[in-house]
């Protein structure tokens, strides 16, 4: 144990709460490194944040504005002023490189300036009626509690793009980050708790899925969820909701293909694929796993590709030399490795992906490519979330994106290309909420929406000025002179 180890508490209606169980929350680079001791909640814990939630909930509705903006607009403020220090704990908790924790870490404070603005912003309509003499008027109220589930791959982010949109419309919250990573998600607690957030808006219950995370989606007290994580956790959750009648958003995996065109600059298509495939050690949903060549450019690019990758340096993440950090823990390295084994059995050729021993204890795996496989192995079917690619040959722009689109995710795609009908046909014919042009599928802006279609999403858009769509209702009033 470390001397900056710590003891966390939850935070119920404005109040830390140590429960009587916690949890180690582990370094991934340096499993000697107890980051520190993290409480778990319980269903008790989960019906007392309801409760302060929904106490709460009348004032901060009708708190206006320019309160929500204040309080959102300090929070962004101090996590971009203290980005470095904030992001090396990012680095250490989840694994993410130092520089890539840095990045997310401002993302997040952009997140909360941009809706601090969002709150200023709320707009309704105004329409004539059909009928003389009435006035038409579309507002929007908020949803009223919301609870928040969120995975360990993007910790401070992915809390601070469900929960800064959730606050500035007006709701109260109840947040259970992944228990993997509940670090980050309690340094956004602390901020909102010190910059005056009332007691009961928001409230921090942290602990595993499988009890904390179904008090959530189960409590009659809870209107509305938002959940990020893996495809079957948010299948059945959008399926729990709709019995419930709560309103629910969930944002899941991918399969993402990037399509590399004969015509490509073989420079932008090696640095978009290594950065879409292996940074962020692959954990993203918007990674890049599988690559479709086209035949005239596939040899070169397999060469270089994989020259590149095995040249990548895996170490710890808080040593900035560091390009590709840890897997999140001992569970995901272990299925990473049982997809690599399938591969030696599905694909011609496996480059890379042993586990490695570094001078820490960790876990340290090779970035692995796949090479001569086929669209329907199971490698290129399901998502491995690791720092793990395929290469799939096609014979032109017609194969490639009928095979970008044979599968049941539908994130991100991409296409390097330097031939505008190519890049064109692609963006309107592709099945994914998201779309780039010679850039990486992962790797996203703040500000505008983020999603996907077919089985990577269900519900409202995220993000951008889109994310009012799920955190308010609208109300539509008819109003007669009388
Ligand atoms: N789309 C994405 O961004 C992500 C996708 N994944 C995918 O999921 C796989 C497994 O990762 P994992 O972290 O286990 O993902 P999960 O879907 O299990 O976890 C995501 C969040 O949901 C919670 N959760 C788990 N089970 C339940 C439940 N029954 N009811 C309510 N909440 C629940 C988790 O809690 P806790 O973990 O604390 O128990 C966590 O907070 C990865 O290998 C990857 O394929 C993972 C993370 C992010
Ligand atoms: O690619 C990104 O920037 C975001 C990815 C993401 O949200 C995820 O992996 O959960």
């Amino acid at each position: 144990m470390k001397d900056s180890q710590v003891s966390q508490a939850n935070l119920i209606g404005g109040e830390w709460a140590a429960s009587s169980h916690s949890r180690s929350n582990i370094n991934p680079s340096d499993t000697d490194d107890v980051i520190g001791q993290y409480s778990s909640a319980d269903a008790d814990t989960v019906d007392a944040a309801v409760a302060a939630a929904r106490s709460a909930f009348p004032a901060w509705a009708a708190a206006g504005p320019q309160a929500r903006h204040d309080l959102l607009d300090a929070v962004g403020s101090e996590l971009l002023a203290r980005k470095e220090e904030i992001g090396r704990f990012l680095a250490r908790e989840e694994g993410k490189t130092v520089a890539e924790a840095i990045g997310e870490t401002a993302r997040a404070g952009q997140v909360f300036k941009f809706f601090a603005g969002e709150a200023l912003r709320v707009a309704g309509d105004a329409q004539p009626s059909v009928r003389p003499d009435i006035d038409v008027e579309v507002t929007r109220e908020p949803v009223g509690i919301v609870g928040l589930i969120t995975p360990w791959n993007f910790p401070i982010a992915i809390p601070a793009w469900k929960v800064a949109p959730a606050l500035a419309y007006g709701n109260c919250v109840v947040l259970k980050p992944a228990d993997l990573t509940p670090g980050c998600a309690h340094v956004i607690t602390e901020l909102l708790h010190r910059h005056g957030c009332p007691p009961g808006v928001f409230n921090l219950v942290m602990g595993p899925g499988s009890t904390v995370g179904e008090a959530i989606i189960a409590h009659p007290g809870i209107d509305a969820i938002s959940f990020t994580g893996s495809a079957g956790v948010g299948a059945r959750i959008a399926e729990t909701c709709g019995r419930l009648r709560k309103k629910v958003q969930v944002e899941m995996g991918g399969k993402n293909p990037m399509v590399v065109m004969d015509d490509a600059d073989l420079d932008t298509a090696i640095q978009t694929c290594l950065n879409g495939a292996f940074f962020s050690t692959g954990q993203r949903c918007t990674a890049s796993s599988r690559l479709i060549v086209q035949r005239g450019i596939h040899d070169a690019f397999v060469e270089a590709l994989s020259r590149e990758m095995t040249a990548l340096k895996v170490g710890d993440a808080l040593d900035t030399t560091t390009q590709i950090g840890p897997v999140v823990d001992e569970r995901q390295l272990a299925s990473n490795l049982d997809y690599i084994e399938l591969a030696r059995g599905e694909a011609d050729a496996v480059i890379g992906g042993e586990r490695l021993e570094l001078e820490k204890p960790g876990f340290y795996q090779a970035p692995a490519l796949f090479l001569g496989t086929d669209n329907g192995m199971r490698i290129n079917r399901e998502e491995i979330f690791g720092p793990c690619a395929s290469v799939i040959e096609v014979a032109d722009f017609d194969e490639a994106l009928a095979v970008a689109n044979d599968t049941e995710f539908g994130l991100s795609a991409g296409i390097c290309t330097t031939n505008l009908k190519h890049a064109n046909t692609f963006r309107r014919h592709v099945q994914a909420g998201m779309v780039m042009v010679n850039l990486p599928t992962a790797g996203v802006d703040y500000h505008v929406p983020f999603g996907g279609r077919k089985g990577s999403s269900y519900g409202a858009r995220e993000q951008g000025r889109y994310a009012v769509e799920f955190y308010t209702t609208v109300k539509t009033s008819y109003i007669s002179a009388g």
